[in-house]
């Protein structure tokens, strides 16, 4: 579980603290997936950089697996717009560092799971590959391969599809939820997408302008169900998110 009570984050512009997000109060079961939707500049990204250990500078408090958030003891796993790749290391030594950096004996049994992701994500063939030799598909399936070794207590992912056409973009969403299924772990990301959002996410958040709140938690019935955009429901789920982005995100 992880658990968010009263969080925000204020930002300091020369004297003066603006207040950038919150308060937020979440409750997240383990195995669950977020979509966190709202107006350009509510927060969102502040609120997965909180989460990520990147801001700490914070008021409320952040608990996961009943501990204080603590990025060196939580495996926290962040996707961000740009993937994040190391432009130095290869697509294999991206993949895996993770475990480098907390030293994880590479045992037999993880070396099948991380064949496993590899393939699964058709990314095998590239491994000797630096990030500036791929394609923009091919960097976001690094990423998501990266995310999943890891085997992560929080994914984040800030974006993840942004910087993809459509066509790549949909079937990197369609392998994301594929995968994800597999291994479930606890995941928030944030999209401008609705479509993204009733696609993947769970639930769906919805907030305010800045300083973004939570407005409405939308349990979406329609996630994980065969030919989405068909069901009558996606109509209904997508006019009532449209309606709210119309009202200036408001319910
Ligand atoms: N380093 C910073 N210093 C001061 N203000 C900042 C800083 N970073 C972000 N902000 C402000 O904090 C607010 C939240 O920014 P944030 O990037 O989290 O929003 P966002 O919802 O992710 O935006 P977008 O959807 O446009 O990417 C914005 O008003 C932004 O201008």
């Amino acid at each position: 579980m992880l658990e968010i009570d009263e969080l925000s984050v204020s930002y300091r512009t020369g004297k003066k603290m603006i207040p950038a997000v919150g308060p937020i109060s979440i409750k997240i079961a383990s195995g669950d997936i977020y979509a966190l939707i709202g107006p350009s500049g509510c927060g969102k990204s502040t609120f997965l950089h909180v989460l990520s250990g990147i801001i700490k500078d914070y008021s409320g408090l952040v608990t996961l697996k009943d501990e204080g958030l603590n990025p060196q003891k939580h495996d926290i796993g962040f996707i961000p717009q740009n993937f994040g790749l190391l432009p130095w290391k290869n697509v294999q030594k991206n993949c895996l560092l993770s475990l480098t950096i907390k030293e994880q004996k590479i045992d037999s049994s993880l070396t099948e799971r991380v064949d496993y992701i590899m393939n699964k994500l058709n990314i095998k063939s590239l491994r000797d590959r630096y990030p500036s030799e791929l394609s923009g598909g091919q960097k976001q399936r690094v990423a998501i391969a990266r995310a999943f070794i890891m085997n992560p207590d929080l994914l984040l992912m800030d974006e993840p599809f942004s910087a993809l056409d459509a066509l790549t973009r949909e079937e990197a969403q369609e392998l994301f939820i594929d995968i994800w299924n597999q291994y479930r772990p606890t995941t928030i990301f944030v999209t401008h997408s609705i479509d993204e959002a009733i696609y993947m996410g769970k639930k769906i958040v919805i907030m305010s302008h800045c300083p973004g709140t939570v407005v409405e938690i939308i349990d979406n019935p329609l996630f994980n169900t065969e030919n989405l955009r068909e069901n009558k429901e996606y109509l209904k789920l997508s006019a009532h998110l449209r309606n709210v982005v119309k009202k200036g995100w408001k319910i």
